[in-house]
């Protein structure tokens, strides 16, 4: 006799008679039917292997030991490579990121740098050569790479790198070397134990004279023993400079010096992609379990609510459930614009280079930080059990927040942008992204509330906090001060326009989406009321920037208001619904709190038996410690 799937009947009243067809959505979100297909059986091809499930939950083991757990399921994935059904590439992204690789390992891959960043770099900067020589040794996992950038004393400035790497002309040999404390690399994932190569930033020295940074091969590792090799702590031999800028002892410039730092701009558009999975999770998890907790009392002496069903608790979770559609379809315009890049830099036409410099750094400041307020949003608003660690999510917010600092601390990137949008719009050049700076905003300043209406307000707030930021510049110069002093006395200005841009983007990728896709009328329908809401959202969290900048009335601002909670009361039926359609597998979630069936409390107290603690009535330090005191009649 087939045994009954447990429900909760709440959940399962919440997702009878939804009025649009989920799989069309997680088509949507995978790429089409043939990718959502693809990803299931390598999902069921991974996740069905009972050696990559974990023997004992992860948190109740030593630092040591999860090391080893972790490295022993990253080797085993790397051996099933070969006979995935979804081909290498699309193994390898799903694995080194925060949906299936996640669930297999949750304290993070020790191979995942030599994936996102080491190969990488070699593609991006090594020579043909060098690309025949180690691509295959890189593919063949006969070398284990991290990328070696950050030290003890510098991590965003690039420009004040320590480490050295003099050209030797006799030799034709370069030498690295760290030559003080803070010139020690340190946070590269994997340089610890893990990898026996790296590609290592350093400033390139020849004839005496300072090249800046570029990236060096070095071997750290016998490839035998694994052991450091030789004066590995403090003295480097042997590196190669990847790509060819020595011509027989001649240092022969790149087209352009930033292109060193490519391998950087790769993961900032990734990482969008990667915070966005995180954020879907989190949603989700709360989500499910907001409609599964009942707790306190709407209507006197009525049975306790969904919590889901207060307007706090989906003025909560609605924006962030937006989000991952507006972060998912702005990921996908930079990843195209990524590759179209790309292309043109592989051809020699750097044009696209500042745009997709400056649009990278704006969106992965943007996704991560939003996914880190959006995750710890969802956290609380599950109360205790959201604090749990079996909840899952204080791991998924150490993974997004961890997003904000690495790859180019966010601060740091709004100010680039801030940077690219002052030339464009005094410069009156370039901008594919940023057309908006070039001429004047065209059009009435009245205000009106529609989809179009709104678009119209964060292009007047974005071009209208560039040209305030501009006016702050100018002022100070009349003052004059020196232009890095006027920068830096403008830094408020200049991050709020480079934040108003960035949501221009966004905003502009959803509308754009929703008037270019190929969706179902349902489907339409509610991707536009979560469209509608995030963006009326983003506006009244962000007010005091369209007041600036535009002619937004108290009145406009009251109207918004009410459309927003109507919004709420119009998506939070098929809130579950929504959540269903990202198809996110239980051993992804990795949550009780988040399981499809609802049956949390049954979950909750499976984990929590699993705690060493609870293996005995009385631990051995009562003994040791407390009977001592109890009988010390202190
Ligand atoms: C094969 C399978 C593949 C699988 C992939 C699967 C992926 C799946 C999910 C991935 C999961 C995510 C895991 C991620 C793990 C990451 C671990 C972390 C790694 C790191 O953190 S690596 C180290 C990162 N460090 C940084 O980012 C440093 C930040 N600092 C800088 O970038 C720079 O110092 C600076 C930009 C802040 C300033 O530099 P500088 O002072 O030299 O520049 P200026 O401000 O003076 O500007 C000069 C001009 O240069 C332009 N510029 C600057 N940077 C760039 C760039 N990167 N590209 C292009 N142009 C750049 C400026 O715009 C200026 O131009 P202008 O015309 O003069 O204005
Ligand atoms: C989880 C994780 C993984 C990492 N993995 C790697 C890796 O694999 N390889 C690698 O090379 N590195 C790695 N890093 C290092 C990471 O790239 C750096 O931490 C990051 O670039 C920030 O640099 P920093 O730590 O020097 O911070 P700092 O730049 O020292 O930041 C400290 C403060 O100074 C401010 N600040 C700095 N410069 C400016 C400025 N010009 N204007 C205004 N404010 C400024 C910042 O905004 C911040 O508030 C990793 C970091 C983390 C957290």
């Amino acid at each position: 006799m087939s045994k009954e799937i447990y429900e909760n009947p709440d959940l399962k009243k919440e997702r009878q008679n939804c009025p649009f067809n989920k799989e069309e959505i997680t088509h949507l979100l995978d790429g089409g039917k043939e990718k959502t297909i693809e990803r299931k059986q390598l999902e069921n091809y991974i996740l069905s292997d009972e050696q990559l499930k974990d023997a004992v939950p992860m948190e109740y083991l030593s630092h040591a030991d999860k090391y080893a757990e972790e490295l022993r399921k990253a080797c085993l994935l790397m051996h099933k490579l070969a006979d995935s059904p979804a081909g290498q590439v699309p193994t390898l992204r799903a694995l080194m990121g925060a949906g299936l690789g996640s669930a297999v390992l949750k304290e993070g891959n020790p191979l995942a740098l030599h994936y996102v960043m080491f190969i990488p770099a070699l593609m991006g900067q090594g020579t043909i050569d060098q690309q025949a020589k180690w691509l295959e040794k890189a593919y063949n996992l006969n070398m284990i790479g991290t990328y070696a950038q950050t030290e003890l004393g510098h991590g965003t400035f690039l420009r004040g790198l320590e480490t050295r790497a003099t050209y030797d002309p006799k030799t034709q040999e370069f030498i690295l070397e760290s030559p003080s404390l803070t010139a020690y690399k340190w946070w590269p994932g994997s340089l610890g134990k893990t990898a026996n190569y790296a590609v290592v930033m350093a400033q390139l020295y020849t004839k005496g004279k300072c090249e800046g940074t570029h990236p060096f091969m070095v071997q750290l590792r016998d490839e035998e023993t694994h052991e450091p090799l030789p004066g590995i702590v403090n003295m480097w031999l042997n590196p190669v400079c990847i790509s060819s800028y020595i011509h027989y002892g001649t240092y022969v410039k790149p087209t352009n010096s930033k292109l060193s730092y490519a391998t950087m701009v790769f993961v900032r558009v990734v990482v969008c992609q990667d915070v966005t999975t995180n954020l879907r999770k989190a949603v989700t998890i709360a989500t499910r379990y907001s409609c599964v907790r009942r707790q306190s009392e709407l209507k006197p002496g009525d049975r306790e609510p969904q919590v889901m069903d207060y307007q706090a608790q989906q003025n909560k979770l609605l924006p962030p459930l937006a989000a991952t559609f507006a972060f998912q379809l702005a990921a996908d315009h930079l990843w195209n614009l990524y590759h179209t890049a790309n292309n043109n830099i592989e051809q020699g036409d750097l044009e696209l280079l500042p745009d997709l410099h400056g649009l990278s750094c704006a969106l992965k400041a943007l996704c991560s930080s939003e996914a880190a307020n959006f995750v710890e949003v969802c956290r609380q608003s599950c109360g205790g059990h959201g604090y749990m660690s079996c909840s899952n999510f204080p791991r998924i917010y150490g993974q997004v927040t961890a997003a904000e600092t690495y790859e180019g601390e966010n601060t740091v990137l709004w100010l680039q942008v801030a940077r690219y949008l002052v030339k464009t719009r005094k410069e009156q050049s370039g901008g594919l992204s940023v057309k908006y700076l070039i001429g004047e905003e065209k059009g009435p300043k009245t205000v009106d509330t529609t989809l179009e209406g709104i678009v119209k307000l964060y292009r007047r707030a974005a071009v209208g906090l560039v040209d305030v930021a501009i006016a702050e510049l100018d002022k100070s110069g009349r003052k004059g001060e020196a232009p890095h002093d006027a920068w830096n006395h403008a830094a408020v200005y200049l991050i709020k326009a480079a934040q108003a841009h960035a949501r221009l983007f966004v905003v502009e990728s959803f509308v754009d989406s929703l008037k270019e896709g190929k969706l179902s009328a349902p489907v339409r329908t509610v991707l536009s009321q979560l469209c509608e809401l995030f963006i009326i959202y983003w506006l009244l969290e962000r007010s005091g920037d369209f007041f600036l900048c535009s002619n937004l009335t108290k009145q406009d601002l009251l109207l918004l208001n009410s459309k927003y909670v109507e919004l709420l009361a119009a998506i939070r039926p098929q809130a579950v619904n929504l959540v269903d359609s990202f198809d996110l597998r239980d051993e992804v979630l990795n949550s009780p709190l988040g399981c499809w069936d609802g049956n949390v409390y049954q979950r909750l107290f499976d984990e929590a038996a699993k705690s060493p603690l609870n293996q005995s009535n009385v631990h051995e330090s009562f003994h040791k410690y407390l009977k001592p005191l109890l009988k010390s009649n202190l």
